[in-house]
């Protein structure tokens, strides 16, 4: 492996992407990772790892600063360089439910695509990955399976080959002990020190450091609130004494005992102090939950071996120290406290949902009446203050609001079309924008609804509407649980559509802006998606079933949504804006 270039991370913030009042994820003010080494990242749920090893991806684009991959931009013109992606093998969250290809062999020869240019391709296709499969624990006969025939375990080993294959400068891993067994995390840390030995480095985000810790030079850095909380060079970098490796783990932060702690009580103490502060301890879980805990005491049982594994690794390895080059640079900057994402609380969130709809149904049949361009704008008049007060909820919607807008444009402009002689009726055109105009208001005003309501709150209200209905004998009770699941899966699905997209982006390093599939390369989000939903609506009947549906026992009873001086305001002005369109109209069509 050639020798690679040094991360700088230079006065970063990555911003959340999509919203009127964008939060703060990230901010580092400098940070310099060097090849030859191994970099843990850990920290609580919700620190910020994932964003960081996102952004080194060119998956996240950074809202003001630098980062230089080899002394080079990572991103040129707002899209990350090819080149550069070309280096990395990225392995993201749950990479495992990617696949879209009907065998392994063709999932790993993905992979390797992007690699064709570059000379080591033809290497690489002719056997690298086999060897890849064999460093992952695969065997080579699982080449010709159907890839979501393996186990889960397997599949994560899978997505380990694929990244592997390719044999990167830099490995970046998001959790990839996650499903894996004890076996295959000691595959994974041997391939860990195999290439950072050759020169190459690895930033892996792990809650579990001590699995793969212990072979080769390491650093841990720590996170907390969307920035570096500390880094230390630890165990293997000091192998002398597990005195020295505390000393170690206790400048990256870790609160730890003035003596010398045993192995085990070091992997606690690390385990416990990255525990979120809402989880049960293992004593709590032991104590309100017998079979979880017998699960955990197996798993226990299974990583201590490991843990006293690494930690004879400590002490008998004689690894050489790290050179005396400047330390990374780790500055920390608060970072603005967490906050709910604006849309969650949005000020109309507490109007009653029949209001809202109720609000939601009257304009949008004042809009439908309109049938001149006059009467459409002045409905887009009417509209123009809600839209403006629920602009945040709209905009993680903007893509799908482009992407109509632009078909309007071409649907018309086809609509007005004429070939012989060729020439644009400019009359079918407008009457077809006309029309498409009218949905995309609608549109507009439907898609905050999806935010501003909560599915349990929507079901609720269809209830307590429907009533009547039921007292004639009609189950309503499906009907009522459908409505509020689709509401429940919209926004969902978004986010697993965004995920695959990330994936997709990640594997096929083709250097497009973040979000943005292109066309060719579609189905390789489709496919897992579709999967995805599948699985979801497996996993949505098992727990309805699990919950009691169907046996009369789903309803939301127990409380009652009222309506209140704000819901009927809000009723009166649309009943009132919706009036005024339909006089406007009759008025128009009279004239
Ligand atoms: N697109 C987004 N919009 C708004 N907030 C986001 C977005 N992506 C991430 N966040 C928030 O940023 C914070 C950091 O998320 P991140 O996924 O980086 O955490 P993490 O340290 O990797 O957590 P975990 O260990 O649970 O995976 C979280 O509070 C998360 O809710």
């Amino acid at each position: 492996m050639a020798l690679t270039g040094s991360w700088v991370i230079d006065e970063l913030q990555i911003a959340s992407p999509g919203s009127a009042a964008p939060r703060v994820l990230l901010q580092i003010e400098r940070l310099q990772l060097d090849p030859g080494r191994l970099y843990l990242v850990t920290g609580r749920s919700g620190a910020g790892k994932t964003t960081l090893l996102e952004s080194l991806a060119g998956l996240r684009e950074p809202a003001s600063g630098r980062i230089e991959l080899g002394g080079r931009s990572l991103w040129s013109k707002r899209r990350p360089v090819r080149e550069l992606l070309l280096q990395l093998g990225v392995s993201l969250q749950h990479s495992e439910s990617q696949w879209f290809a009907s065998t392994v062999r063709e999932e790993l020869n993905y992979s390797l695509r992007p690699y064709r240019t570059r000379s080591r391709a033809a290497e690489l296709e002719q056997g690298g990955w086999i060897e890849a499969l064999g460093r992952s624990g695969l065997a080579a006969d699982v080449l010709d399976r159907d890839p979501w025939s393996l186990s889960g375990g397997e599949q994560r080993r899978l997505a380990l080959a694929c990244v592997m294959a390719c044999q990167p400068d830099w490995l970046l891993l998001d959790e990839p002990t996650a499903g894996l067994d004890r076996a295959g995390a000691a595959q994974l840390r041997a391939s860990l020190a195999r290439h950072v030995r050759a020169g190459g480095g690895a930033i892996v985000v792990t809650h579990e450091p001590w699995l793969l810790a212990g072979q080769c030079p390491h650093v841990i850095l720590s996170m907390a609130d969307g920035r570096l909380s500390g880094q230390g060079q630890a165990m293997a970098a000091h192998p002398q004494s597990l005195a020295a490796a505390a000393q170690a783990l206790r400048e990256a932060g870790f609160r730890l005992p003035a003596e010398p702690p045993t192995p085990t009580q070091l992997a606690r103490q690390i385990a416990e102090q990255l525990r979120p502060p809402d989880n049960p301890t293992i004593e709590e879980a032991l104590a309100a939950e017998a079979p979880r805990s017998a699960r955990k005491e197996a798993d226990e049982a299974e990583n201590a071996p490991l843990v006293r594994e690494h930690t004879a690794d400590v002490l008998s390895r004689q690894m050489p120290q790290p050179d005396a080059s400047p330390q990374p640079n780790v500055s920390m900057t608060r970072v603005a406290a967490a906050e709910p994402d604006p849309a969650e609380r949005h000020s109309w969130s507490r109007f009653d949902p029949r209001a809202l709809w109720g609000g939601y149904v009257l304009l949008t049949a004042g809009i439908l009446q309109q049938q001149t361009w006059l009467g459409l704008g002045a409905a887009a008049a009417a509209c123009a203050y809600p839209l403006w007060r629920l602009r945040s909820c709209l905009l993680p919607w903007q893509g799908l609001i482009r992407g109509y807008s632009v078909m309007l444009l071409l649907v018309a402009l086809l609509a007005g079309l004429q070939l012989q002689p060729l020439q644009l009726e400019l009359e079918s055109s407008l009457v077809t924008a006309q029309r498409l105009t009218r949905l995309l208001l609608v549109m507009l005003l439907g898609i905050p609804l999806t935010q501003l309501v909560s599915p349990l709150r929507l079901k609720r209200a269809l209830e307590q509407v429907l009533r009547p209905l039921g007292r004639l004998g009609l189950r309503l009770e499906t009907f009522t649980l459908l409505i509020a699941l689709i509401f429940r899966f919209v926004p969902l699905q978004l986010a697993q559509w965004e995920r695959f997209a990330r994936i997709a982006q990640a594997r096929g390093k083709s250097g497009a802006k973040p979000g943005r599939i292109p066309l060719r390369e579609l189905h390789r989000v489709l496919i897992p998606f579709m999967m995805s939903l599948l699985r979801l609506a497996d996993q949505m009947t098992t727990a309805l079933q699990v919950r009691g549906f169907g046996s009369g026992r789903s309803k939301t009873q127990g409380w009652r949504l009222r309506m209140g001086s704000g819901d009927g305001l809000l009723l009166g002005a649309a009943a009132g804006i919706a009036s005024l369109l339909w006089l406007l109209q009759q008025w128009l069509s009279a004239s």
